[in-house]
């Protein structure tokens, strides 16, 4: 039945304007239009075809991918789209590829680290693709600790070059995307020496391929690292190994916005923060906090749409239930529906913070760094975390078919999990949150007012002997109530930490010791951020009908789950009672009634086209039955009815069966 609308009746259940709501999801009028004409190019174009991937070899995949990003690149410039569009473009192209470490770290790495000179000859010729630009930081032997790194560049004063090299095995660089088999250039991370003396890691752009015949230069050792986790996913991409041996560069070659070395080799530094060789750090975690929402409002659209389609078991009028109307389905699946939506505007802000911080810098202003620092990295920890964790849930919310790759939610896990890694492991990353905090609060002990998203700590005495005015479930909706509640439960699993701490007379065997409950406390503060941006957001004005009311159930639903998981932290700290604790989830039963008929039209508001769910479960017309049947039938053991290996394995066995059985 192609062309029948099996949701039709859902949709029309919705008790908001969904068009509206597609605006809001995508951040403006401008930003839905692009993302709508960006993401119908892709799928109407053969070309960007893309279900055929888990099929693939690794070579096949990786020309294939090769094809597809030069194509996009291909049609960016014909269609003379702008960086937005181009941007949007490649999203939607939905395939990990050299273009995003290019794009996403090469590029920003140059704008941010390169003087004016630096970038009059690099910018122009990477904007152009003239050359390919990977980021590579991290070795074998050191991912975390970026200071640790091995990687020397030592600066030669008789040649004015550096000479980059690896010493140990541990020091080759490893994982990089795009190093293996096609970038040309390298950010290299190495310790600059001069003078005998190690000043440190920095940044050097290193030519590493042959801009003639791409091979890889004397003196530099190239491979990729092999195979990585899930069929296709992200294998498309070229994670690569790299192995200098005194391999020469230029002095101009450092990028050198924040320190610079001159011709006699000596080691000048600005007065900036040396911190800032980590800003490209910054911007990508601020980034995946804003894929996070992509990611998961994609496994959540094929869940909830697969949800109101399968039916099992009966119900008193002899249909069977749609498997969303059970209140378990509900409560696995509606928080994740609000998380999307909640990440969805947590990133929105990061955004505007992240802006903020690079205009004060631009100014010599360094003191929003360290939150801008904490937020990203803490940020980037609870929402990837949640994310990878809720693809699986909306696997299992999709039963046995959720396990198969034409449901596209295999691929999607497979690709997004290393995002709790990238770009910082989660939990070093909540560790970094947990200094910030240690921090903030010892200077409140010097007199120092907290500012931004710490500034409730000025707050320290009343959240410390406060209680939570909750008496019936309906208190629970109310905003300053929920926040009062997530401040305090921050502040007291802070202060507890504080005090402990302070019973160390080694602060850093202390701080060694508490990990795991600082890495509780970083978390409760990041998940009041996400609280308070969502609050925020609705104070602010919503036009359309019925979207205010949406998106104030969804944020309740995000706090009250919230709360709800970490129960044993509201309850330890005293924040709220037992009894305050049940109504909560009376009141979040309460809300999911009202999250279902809306539930589809939630979904619909993502405006993701067929394409790039790339799933049959997610449909947008729900026919889901037939079109999984003839898939099944594409596979190529379906190509003939006695398979390969037959006559090898099977026939023997089986004559072997019959003759023992005849004797
Ligand atoms: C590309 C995407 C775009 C695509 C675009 C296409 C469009 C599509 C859009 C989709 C987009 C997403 C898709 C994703 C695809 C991704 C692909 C995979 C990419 C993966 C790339 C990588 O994976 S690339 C390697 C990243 N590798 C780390 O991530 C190491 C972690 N490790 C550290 O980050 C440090 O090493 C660590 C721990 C801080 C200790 O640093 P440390 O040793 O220096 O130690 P300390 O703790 O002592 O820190 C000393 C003082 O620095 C302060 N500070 C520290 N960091 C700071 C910072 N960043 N900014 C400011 N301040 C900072 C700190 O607060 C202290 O401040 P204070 O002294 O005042 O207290
Ligand atoms: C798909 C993918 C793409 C990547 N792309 C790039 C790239 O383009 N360029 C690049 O330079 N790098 C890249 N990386 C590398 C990535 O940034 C690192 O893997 C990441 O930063 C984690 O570092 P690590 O591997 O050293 O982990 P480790 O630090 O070795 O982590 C191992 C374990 O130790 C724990 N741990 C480590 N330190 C501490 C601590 N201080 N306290 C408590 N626990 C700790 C961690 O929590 C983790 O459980 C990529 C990685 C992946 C998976």
């Amino acid at each position: 039945m192609e062309g029948v609308d099996h949701l039709a009746h859902e949709r029309n259940r919705a008790q908001f304007d969904v068009d509206e709501m597609k605006i809001v999801w995508a951040g403006s009028r401008h930003a839905y239009e692009v993302s709508d004409r960006m993401s119908r190019l892709v799928a109407n174009d053969p070309a960007f075809r893309k279900d055929n991937r888990a099929q693939l070899t690794r070579k096949e995949l990786f020309k294939n991918t090769l094809r597809k990003a030069t194509y996009a690149w291909k049609r960016i410039l014909e269609l003379k789209l702008s960086e937005e569009e181009a941007g949007r473009l490649r999203f939607f192209v939905d395939e990990p590829a050299f273009t995003d470490l290019h794009w996403g770290m090469f590029v920003p790495f140059l704008k941010g680290q390169g003087t004016e000179e630096q970038l009059q000859k690099w910018l122009p010729l990477a904007n152009r693709l003239q050359i390919i630009g990977c980021y590579a930081q991290t070795e074998l032997g050191h991912g975390s600790n970026v200071q640790g790194l091995e990687t020397t560049a030592t600066f030669d004063p008789k040649t004015d070059e550096f000479v980059i090299h690896s010493p140990t095995l541990t020091s080759s660089k490893w994982w990089p995307g795009g190093l293996g088999k096609v970038s040309t250039h390298a950010i290299v991370f190495s310790r600059l020496i001069t003078d005998g003396q190690d000043y440190g890691v920095h940044g050097f752009l290193v030519q590493i391929r042959s801009l003639n015949d791409h091979s890889v230069l004397p003196g530099i050792t190239i491979g990729d690292i092999g195979m990585k986790f899930g069929n296709g996913a992200y294998n498309t991409m070229d994670n690569g190994v790299m192995h200098f041996d005194h391999f020469r560069i230029p002095r101009d070659q450092l990028l050198t916005r924040i320190s610079q070395v001159t011709r006699e080799g000596k080691y000048v530094q600005s007065d900036a923060p040396r911190q800032l060789v980590y800003g490209t750090m910054v911007f990508v975690r601020k980034a995946i906090v804003i894929d996070a929402s992509s990611a998961l409002s994609r496994a959540v659209c094929i869940a909830t749409r697969y949800s109101a389609v399968r039916r099992q078991f009966g119900s008193q009028d002899g249909v069977e239930t749609q498997v969303i109307n059970y209140k378990t389905q509900q409560s696995r699946l509606f928080p994740l529906l609000a998380s999307a939506y909640a990440f969805r505007f947590v990133g929105e802000w990061l955004q505007w913070l992240y802006t903020d911080v690079t205009q004060r810098l631009a100014a010599s202003d360094f003191s929003t760094l360290p939150e801008a620092h904490a937020c990203t990295a803490g940020l980037k920890s609870i929402t990837t975390a949640a994310t990878a964790d809720g693809i699986e849930e909306c696997r299992k919310l999709c039963g046995g078919h959720g396990y198969l790759c034409s449901s596209g939610l295999p691929e999607l896990f497979a690709v997004y999990v290393p995002a709790c890694t990238y770009e910082g492991d989660n939990v070093v990353l909540l560790l970094q949150v947990a200094r910030f905090l240690v921090k903030t609060m010892s200077q409140l002990a010097s007199g120092k007012k907290p500012v931004g998203t710490a500034a409730y700590m000025g707050r320290l005495q009343h959240l410390m002997e406060s209680s939570c005015k909750v008496q019936k479930a309906e208190d629970w909706l109310n905003p300053s109530v929920v926040l009062e509640v997530f401040e305090a439960r921050s502040a007291r699993m802070s202060v507890e930490c504080a005090k402990r701490l302070g019973e160390f007379t080694n602060q850093e065997e202390g701080f060694q010791e508490l990990s795991p409950s600082l890495v509780e406390a970083a978390a409760a503060y990041c998940q009041l951020i996400i609280v308070s941006k969502y609050i925020e957001k609705l104070q602010g004005d919503i036009p359309g009908k019925g979207i205010k009311e949406q998106l104030q159930i969804l944020c309740s639903i995000y706090a009250l789950y919230t709360l709800h998981k970490h129960k044993g932290d509201f309850l330890s700290t005293s924040t709220i009672t037992p009894k305050q604790a049940s109504l909560a989830d009376d009141q979040l039963r309460s809300l999911y009634s009202q999250v279902r008929p809306n539930a589809i039209a939630l979904v619909d508001a993502f405006n993701y086209t067929d394409h790039y769910l790339g799933s049959i479960l997610g449909r947008y017309d729900g026919n889901v039955y037939p079109n999984l049947y003839d898939e099944a039938w594409k596979d190529p053991l379906n190509d003939s009815a006695i398979p390969d290996g037959y006559h090898e394995y099977i026939k023997p066995l089986l004559k072997q069966q019959l003759r023992n059985a005849r004797l």
